[in-house]
């Protein structure tokens, strides 16, 4: 498995794009452990609901915590990409997304190395990417001709974000229950599936996979009061 071939030239550099990442068993199984996780590994947020592996990432370091050997399996082919300077990927943050639900515009910052990947399972969805300045203003993603890319990320795949579309523009997921193919997705061509224009898709529960790497860890040091 190598990146060549992949690169969504259309887009801002840099954007790659896998599909069938993963298999249909692997898939399951991913979703199966997701939903299995004890309650209080999920943090609730207004819109969605997410778990961290691997730590939880800080200015001061992370407090690294081994990621268990369900999920090593991903973090250990993403690793093989050689995407993240040398380094092996040592997060994974999985986030769980319900029909109507998505993501505000954000950069996902300087506590990363500045590549990011994302498996989806579940479902697919439209990742939406835009200007930094403008998409501070209200209403912005009714504005087209601000946004740099727009991305169908099917089941299954891996997408890659770096360079400029890790550092410059902002990543979101709209809150809708159904996505309307345009026909502009700057990967359509190297989508698995064959996609009408016009076609609408809609939403299941997706379960995200996004795996980067912490450079700052940190040990616990426990002192003893004597
Ligand atoms: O679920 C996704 O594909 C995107 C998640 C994301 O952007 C993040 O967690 O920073
Ligand atoms: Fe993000």
């Amino acid at each position: 498995m190598n990146l060549k071939g992949h690169r969504v030239v259309k887009a801002p550099p840099s954007v790659y794009y896998i599909p069938e990442f993963i298999t249909l068993e692997e898939e399951e199984r991913i979703i199966e452990r997701v939903n299995s996780a004890p309650k209080p590994k999920w943090t609730q947020l207004s819109h969605r609901r997410l778990q961290n592996w691997g730590g939880i990432p800080h200015p001061k370091g992370m407090i690294a915590e081994k990621i268990p050997e369900w999920l090593l399996v991903f973090t250990e082919k993403i690793g093989k990409l050689g995407l993240f300077g040398g380094k092996q990927p040592n997060h994974v943050l999985v986030n769980e997304y319900m029909p109507g639900q998505g993501i505000m515009p954000h950069l996902d910052g300087p506590l990363f190395y500045p590549t990011v990947t994302t498996i989806s399972c579940g479902s697919h969805t439209i990742l939406n990417c835009y200007c930094p300045h403008q998409s501070d203003e209200a209403d912005t993603q009714s504005v087209g001709d601000l946004k740099v890319a727009s991305l169908l990320l099917e089941r299954r795949s891996l997408v890659v974000l770096q360079d400029d579309m890790y550092t410059e523009y902002l990543h979101t997921i709209a809150e809708v229950h159904c996505d309307t193919v345009s026909g502009a997705e700057e990967n359509l061509d190297l989508c698995g599936g064959q996609y009408a224009t016009g076609a609408e898709l809609q939403r299941t529960t997706r379960i995200s996979l996004t795996v980067r790497h912490v450079p700052h860890t940190t040990k616990v040091c426990i002192k003893l009061g004597r």
